[in-house]
C-alpha cells in the first residue's frame, strides 16, 4: 500500500472576494519564452552556442517580444550567446531579452557585462521565499529574506542609471506557490519601493509555480489575492511562471490569467525542470480553439516541432495536444462516423465556423492538412471506411454500400491489424472495380428508338464475355440500363430489380472520370449487393457497375 501518510496537503488560500470563476479568456496574455533558460537548463545535453541561435531565431519568427536568453553570469557557454545575439545583432528591436541572475552581486554585475549593447533588457532577478526554502535552503528569517531581495534591486537600479539601453526590473519570489501571501506580497512590495516603477516605466512581479502544489484554482486564489493586494497595480506587469508537477500547467495557467495575470512564461511543448514548464503553445491553441487570437505566429506546427525535437533532443509524445502525431486521428468506429458526418456537413453547409465532432480544430490551420484524421483497424465502423474512400480517392459511397463495403476491410483488419488507405483502395478495386469474373463487360452500341413504335425508347448492343466466351445480346428497355439488365436477365436466366442508382464525377475537367454505384436485388434469392463503375463515360460506368454487381452476387 501506499505511504500517503508521509505527505501533507497544501493549504488553500480563504479568499471569498474571488472573481476568476465568473470570467472568461478574451485575449492573448504577454508571452514570454523560458525556452532558452528554463528548457535548456533541464535539457540532459543543454544546446550549444549555434542550436540556441537557431531556437532564438525560431522564437522570433513565432512572435515571441520577450524571450528569456538564460543566465549569462552561470558559464561562459551562456555569456557567450547572448554575445553572439548582440555581436551578430539578431535582436530585433521589437524584441527585449531577458536574463536570469540570483540575486547576488557578482553574478548580477556579470550579467550586465553580458547585455553591454543590447537596446532592450529584462533583468530577472530571484530568490526562494518558501517557508520550506527559508528554511532549509537559506536558514533565514523572512526580513533576512527581504533583504537580499532588496539588495539587489539595489545593484540592478544602480547598474540600469548608467546602462544605454532600456533595463525592465523583473522580480520573482522563486517558489511563490510554497510562500505566505502575506510575505509574498510583502517582499514584492519592498522591492517595488527600492525599483519605484510607474504605469509608463512598469515592473514585472513574477509569482510561479516553482513547484505545482495544489489543484489549479488554489493557484489562481493566490493569484487573485495578490493582483487585488499590490499596491500602484498599473505600475505592475503580474506575470506567471508555472510548472507541471501535477499534470495541470495548462490548467493553472488559464486560471491565473482569469485571475488577472498579464503575462504567461512558458516554453514550448512544456520543456522545462522535472515535468516541465508550461506548454506556451498548448496555451495559444486553446485560445485560437476558442476564436481568440493568439498573437503568436503558429500556424505551422509542424515546423516548430521539428527544430525543438533536432534541438532539445526530446520526442513531442504522440498525444501531446495539437502537437502529437496522432491527436486529430479517430480510429475508433463512432468517432469517425460522426467526423465524416460532420465534415460533410460542413461542406453542404458552406459553414464559416469549424464544428466537426471530436476535432476542436481543423488541423489544417495548424499545418497539418497531411494527417490521417482517420486511420482504419478493428476499431474501426463504416463511416471511417467511407471517409477514407471519399477524402483520399473521391469514391462517395452511397450509405447503404458503407456496411457491405466495411465489412471487408473489417475481415482484414482482424486478421492483420492496421488497414492503409492505399489497401483499403486496393480491396475496393478487388471487389468492385475490377471484377470482371465470369461477366467481363467488352463494349456497348446504343439506338434511339424514340421515333419508332417500339415501346421502349432504348436498343443496345452489348458484348461481353462469359467465362472467357465471347457473346453478344440485344435489347431494349427504357434507358440504357435497363435495356442492359433486362437483356442480360435473359441472357442468363436471373430475376434482377435495381434498387437504388448513384453516380458523381471523380474529379475535374471534361476528361474526369465518373463513378456509378447500383444496388441490385436478386428477386429469386432476396440477396442484395452492390456493384460499382467507372469510366470517361457515365453510361459505360453504370453498364460496369451493374456487371461488378453480378459478378458479385454469382460469387456470394
Ligand atoms: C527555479 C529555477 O529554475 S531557478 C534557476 C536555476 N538555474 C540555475 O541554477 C542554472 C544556473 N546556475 C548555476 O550555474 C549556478 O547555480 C551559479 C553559477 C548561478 C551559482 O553557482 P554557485 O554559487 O557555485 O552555486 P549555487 O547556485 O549552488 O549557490 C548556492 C548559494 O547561493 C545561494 N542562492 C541560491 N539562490 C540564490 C538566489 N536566487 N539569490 C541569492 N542567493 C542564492 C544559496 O543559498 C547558496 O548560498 P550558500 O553558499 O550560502 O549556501
Ligand atoms: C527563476 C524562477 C522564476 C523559476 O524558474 C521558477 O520559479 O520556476
Ligand atoms: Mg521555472
Amino acid at each position: 500500500m501506499l505511504n500517503y501518510k508521509r505527505y501533507k496537503s497544501a493549504p488553500v488560500v480563504n479568499f471569498e472576494e474571488r472573481t476568476w470563476p465568473e470570467k472568461q479568456i478574451t485575449k492573448a496574455p504577454i508571452w514570454c519564452s523560458v525556452d532558452l533558460r528554463d528548457g535548456n537548463q533541464a535539457l540532459i545535453e543543454p544546446m550549444v552556442v549555434e542550436e540556441k541561435i537557431e531556437f532564438f531565431n525560431l522564437l522570433v519568427k513565432l512572435g515571441f517580444k520577450e524571450i528569456e536568453v538564460g543566465f549569462p553570469s552561470a558559464s561562459q557557454i551562456e555569456f557567450d550567446f547572448l554575445r553572439q545575439l548582440v555581436d551578430r545583432k539578431l535582436i530585433p528591436d521589437d524584441v527585449a531579452v531577458q536574463v536570469l541572475v540570483q540575486c547576488r552581486e557578482h553574478l548580477i554585475e556579470r550579467t550586465f557585462e553580458a547585455l553591454e549593447g543590447v537596446k532592450s533588457a529584462i533583468v530577472h532577478i530571484y530568490n526562494s521565499t518558501s517557508t520550506l526554502q527559508r528554511d532549509v535552503v537559506f536558514g533565514m528569517d523572512r526580513e533576512a529574506i527581504k533583504e537580499i531581495a532588496v539588495n539587489a534591486t539595489k545593484l540592478v537600479k544602480e547598474h540600469a542609471k548608467s546602462f544605454p539601453g532600456k533595463i525592465i526590473l523583473e522580480y520573482s519570489p522563486e517558489s511563490f506557490t510554497g510562500t505566505e501571501l502575506d510575505f509574498a506580497l510583502d517582499i514584492c512590495t519592498a522591492v517595488q519601493d527600492v525599483w519605484e516603477p510607474a504605469p509608463d516605466n512598469k515592473i514585472v512581479f513574477n509569482l510561479p509555480s516553482t513547484v505545482e502544489m495544489n489543484t489549479p484554482n488554489v493557484y489562481a486564489d493566490q493569484i487573485e489575492w495578490m493582483h487585488t493586494h499590490f499596491k500602484n497595480r498599473d505600475s505592475i506587469i503580474l506575470s506567471i511562471h508555472p510548472h507541471n508537477d501535477r499534470g495541470c500547467g495548462v490548467a493553472s495557467s488559464e486560471l491565473a490569467l482569469l485571475a488577472g495575470a498579464d503575462r504567461v512564461e512558458g516554453t514550448l511543448f512544456g520543456n522545462g525542470e522535472r515535468t516541465g514548464n508550461v506548454d506556451i503553445l498548448n496555451i495559444a491553441y486553446n485560445m485560437f480553439s476558442q476564436g481568440i487570437n493568439p498573437e503568436l505566429e503558429i500556424e505551422n506546427i509542424n515546423e516548430i516541432i521539428e527544430v525543438y525535437e533536432r534541438l532539445c533532443k526530446i520526442p513531442v509524445h504522440v498525444r501531446h495536444p495539437y502537437g502529437g502525431k496522432l491527436v486529430f486521428t479517430a480510429f475508433s468506429g463512432s468517432h469517425q462516423d460522426a467526423i465524416n458526418k460532420g465534415v460533410k456537413a460542413m461542406h453542404e453547409r458552406k459553414k464559416e465556423i469549424w464544428e466537426v465532432p471530436y476535432l476542436p480544430i481543423d488541423p489544417a490551420d495548424i499545418g497539418r492538412k497531411y494527417d490521417p484524421i482517420v486511420r482504419i483497424n478493428s476499431q474501426s465502423g463504416k463511416g471511417g471506411v467511407a471517409f477514407i474512400m471519399e477524402s483520399y480517392f473521391g469514391f462517395k459511397l452511397p450509405k447503404g454500400m458503407h456496411k457491405e463495403f466495411a465489412d471487408v476491410i473489417q475481415a482484414i483488419s482482424e486478421k492483420q491489424g492496421e488497414v492503409a488507405p492505399e489497401q483499403i483502395m486496393q480491396e475496393f478495386k478487388q471487389n468492385y472495380l475490377e471484377r470482371k469474373e465470369p461477366l467481363h463487360f467488352r463494349k456497348c452500341r446504343f439506338e434511339d428508338l424514340a421515333e419508332t413504335d417500339n415501346p421502349f425508347d432504348t436498343l443496345v448492343t452489348v458484348t461481353y464475355t462469359d467465362n472467357e466466351v465471347e457473346k453478344v445480346f440485344e435489347a431494349t428497355g427504357n434507358g440504357p440500363i435497363d435495356a442492359v439488365l433486362r437483356g442480360l436477365e435473359k441472357e442468363l436466366g436471373i430475376n434482377i430489380k435495381i434498387l437504388d442508382y448513384t453516380e458523381h464525377a471523380l474529379g475535374e475537367g471534361s476528361g474526369a472520370q465518373a463513378a456509378a454505384y447500383i444496388h441490385l436485388l436478386d428477386k429469386d434469392t432476396g440477396k442484395t449487393i452492390f456493384g460499382v463503375g467507372i469510366s470517361s463515360n457515365i453510361t459505360r460506368a453504370s453498364i460496369r457497375a451493374i456487371f461488378s454487381g453480378l459478378n458479385r452476387l454469382k460469387k456470394s
